[in-house]
């Protein structure tokens, strides 16, 4: 092998340990609808992604394939290194506590306090049975969303705002390396939409997470992405920063940020 070999390996291998998720050539059609047409992304560890779209191009879609919770019909899907289609069941059990998943929704129970809301994914997922255990994951998963206050709550005792919070920790006590927010801030104000963005990025600062974020929230797209995609009629057609994005020549594009 020579110097030129080795130095290309070299720098295979470093991009290999930095992606936690790579999309390749994705499709995803329902009948004769074609959602996802060809999707290639790649996402670094410790970065956050904003997925922005007009509504019904396929934003969705893609993070349930991410989640294992579709299956595409074309191209190939690694999280955190392994191809999503060719996961036993187990190994999907596994993806879905390292990669977390917000929903729109938030999916708190209503019948439940928000302490049993935080306790459920400890003793059904994790299957955690030390009690003092519980109560420090579920006390420290409050504090970091700033809620320590609601833990004896109902969720409809609670704001919008308040509820993506619990949403937020429910899905961070599980400790996911990857998440994957669906629309964090919608229904919400524009200040507790931006409080949510800001705690976003404090979280995957604190947490050292990596995310894939979709939203139509333009605030919520400065505040938290590192970089950005734009999506439509089923492909990316552009990605860069914020700023660069706001200079694109691309008239879809352009109406993004005007
Ligand atoms: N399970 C499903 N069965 C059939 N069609 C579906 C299914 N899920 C999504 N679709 C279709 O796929 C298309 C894309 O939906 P998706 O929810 O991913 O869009 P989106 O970009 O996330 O939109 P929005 O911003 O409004 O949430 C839509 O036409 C939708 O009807």
């Amino acid at each position: 092998m020579n110097d030129t070999d080795t130095q290309e390996q070299e720098v295979v291998v470093q991009d290999t340990d930095n992606v936690v998720i790579r999309i390749q050539h994705l499709k995803k059609s329902f009948d004769d609808n074609e959602v996802l047409k060809d999707i290639n992304l790649e996402l670094h560890k410790g970065e956050n992604v904003v997925v922005l779209g007009r509504s019904g191009q396929g934003k969705s879609v893609t993070i349930q394939c991410i989640a294992g919770l579709m299956l595409q019909d074309e191209g190939s899907l690694e999280v955190l290194g392994k191809e999503v289609k060719e996961m036993t069941r187990d190994e999907i059990r596994e993806m879905r506590i390292r990669v977390g998943f917000l929903f729109q929704s938030g999916a708190l129970y209503d019948s439940m306090t928000v302490k049993e809301n935080l306790s459920f994914p400890l003793t059904r997922v994790l299957k955690l049975k030390d009690k003092q255990e519980i109560e420090k994951r579920i006390h420290e998963s409050l504090e970091s969303v700033g809620l320590e206050d609601a833990i004896d709550k109902y969720p409809s005792d609670l704001s919008g705002g308040m509820r993506k919070r619990v949403g937020l920790a429910r899905t961070l006590i599980l400790r996911p390396e990857i998440m994957l927010y669906d629309e964090p801030t919608t229904g919400l104000d524009p200040i507790t939409s931006r409080e949510i963005s800001e705690l976003i990025v404090a979280l995957q600062e604190k947490y050292d997470t990596s995310s894939i974020i979709i939203t139509h929230d333009m605030s919520c797209a400065r505040i938290t992405a590192d970089r950005i995609v734009v999506m439509n009629e089923g492909k990316y057609i552009a990605t860069g920063t914020y700023d660069e994005l706001t200079r694109s020549p691309d008239e879809l594009v352009h109406n993004f940020f005007k």
